[in-house]
C-alpha cells in the first residue's frame, strides 16, 4: 500500500484553494494531491502539525491512491452544513453554499469572540431555519468547564442536538458531563480532538466522557483504521471532513457509507465552504446529501481539472514536497 517515494512524488501536486469564509483562523486551505494504481489521494496536514502527526495524514491519503476502502453498506450520506464563526448577517449566505441540509454545526468560542457572539450565531440559524433542523455547535477545545457550563446553558435554549468538544481534556469532558446532568442541561458532548488527536484515541470513550465521537479519516490514518477506532469505542459516530478537497471527502463518504450504524449527519459538506475545488464535479451536498457513488467517480477520476490555475510554486511548493517526503519516511 505504501508506493516508494518516486513514485509518490511522480504525481504530486501541491494546491492552493481560496476560501468563501475565513475558517480555523485560514482563508487559503493547501494541500498536495497525487494518483496512484486505484485513484486520488490527499495530503493536507495543518501547516503547525509535526511530522508524527502529518505522517497519518500521509497513510488516509495512500490508502485512497494505493489502497482500497471496505464495502459501503449505504448508498447516500447525509450532511450538516458548516457555520464558521462568522457575524449573523453572514449566516444566510454561509447556509447558501449547503443544499437541502437538515443538520447545522455552528462554530462557537472563537478567539476574540464571547458568548453573546456565539448565542447571536446559533439564533440566526435557529430563526433562519426553525424548530425542526438539528444544530450542533463545536467549540474545538476552548472552553474551561466553567465556561462551556455557562455557554451551552445558554446555547441550549436553542435545542442542542450536541456540542463538539467543548473542553480540551477528557476529564474536563467528563466533568462537564455530570456537572450539565447535574443542572438539567440536555446538551450531549461529542468527542472531537479527544480522539483525533489523541494518543489513545479510545480514551475518551473509555472513560465516559462523551456521548459520541467525531472521526475524520486523515488525522485517524486512513478509512480502515477509523472504522477500527468506532468499532473499539462502541459510541454513535459522525464522520466529519478536515476541510479537505474533494479528494479528501470522498475518503470521509467512503467511512460514512462503511459504518455498520449511522444516525446523524456527517461534517463532510465543507467543499462548500471552498471558492475553488481541485475535482471536475465538486463533492458538494445537493438535497443534504452526497451520494457515495460520486465519491467513488471523484476518486477514480482521470483528471482533477480543478487543480490548474491552483498549483503551488516556489518555496511553498518546496515546502510541501519536502513535508510529503519526510513523513513517507515515517510510514
Ligand atoms: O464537522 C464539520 O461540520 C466540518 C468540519 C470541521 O468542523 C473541521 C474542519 C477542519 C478542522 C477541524 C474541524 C472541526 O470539526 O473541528
Ligand atoms: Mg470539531
Amino acid at each position: 500500500m505504501t508506493p516508494d517515494l518516486p513514485e509518490l512524488l511522480a504525481s504530486a501536486t501541491p494546491v492552493a484553494l481560496p476560501m468563501r469564509v475565513r475558517f480555523r483562523g485560514v482563508d487559503v486551505r493547501e494541500a498536495v494531491i497525487f494518483r496512484g494504481p486505484h485513484g486520488w489521494g490527499e495530503f493536507g496536514p495543518f501547516p503547525e502539525y509535526a511530522d508524527a502527526e502529518a505522517s497519518r495524514w500521509l497513510a488516509a491519503g495512500l490508502e485512497a491512491a494505493w489502497g482500497s476502502w471496505p464495502k459501503p453498506v449505504r448508498d447516500a450520506v447525509e450532511v450538516n452544513a458548516t457555520v464558521p464563526a462568522v457575524t449573523p448577517g453572514e449566516v444566510p449566505g454561509v447556509l447558501a453554499g449547503f443544499d437541502g441540509c437538515r443538520t447545522v454545526k455552528v462554530k462557537v468560542a472563537e478567539r476574540g469572540q464571547t458568548v453573546d457572539d456565539d448565542v447571536a450565531r446559533v439564533a440566526e440559524v435557529r430563526a433562519l431555519l426553525g424548530p425542526r433542523v438539528h444544530l450542533r455547535v463545536d467549540a474545538n477545545a476552548a472552553w474551561s468547564v466553567e465556561q462551556a457550563r455557562e455557554a451551552l446553558t445558554r446555547l441550549s435554549a436553542y435545542d442542542l442536538q450536541y456540542a463538539e468538544q467543548p473542553c480540551a481534556e477528557v476529564a474536563e469532558l467528563a466533568e462537564l458531563r455530570l456537572v450539565l446532568a447535574r443542572d438539567g442541561v440536555d446538551v450531549p458532548i461529542a468527542a472531537d480532538e479527544s480522539v483525533r488527536r489523541a494518543e489513545d484515541p479510545v480514551r475518551v470513550a473509555r472513560e465516559g466522557a462523551a456521548d459520541l465521537v467525531v472521526v475524520k479519516v486523515a488525522p485517524l490514518g486512513g478509512v480502515a483504521a477509523a472504522l477500527a477506532i468506532v468499532a473499539e469505542c462502541g459510541l454513535p459516530a459522525v464522520v466529519s471532513s478536515a476541510l479537505d478537497t474533494s479528494v479528501g471527502i470522498a475518503a470521509g463518504v467512503a467511512l460514512a457509507a462503511a459504518l455498520p450504524q449511522l444516525d446523524h449527519a456527517c461534517g463532510l459538506g465543507t467543499v462548500g465552504l471552498l471558492a475553488a475545488d481541485v475535482a471536475q464535479r465538486p463533492l458538494v451536498p445537493v438535497g443534504g446529501e452526497i451520494w457515495v457513488a460520486d465519491a467513488q467517480a471523484v476518486v477514480a477520476a482521470d483528471e482533477m481539472p480543478g487543480m490548474a490555475g491552483h498549483e503551488l510554486t516556489g518555496e511553498r511548493r518546496d515546502w510541501w514536497l519536502r513535508r510529503l517526503a519526510r513523513c513517507h519516511a515515517l510510514l
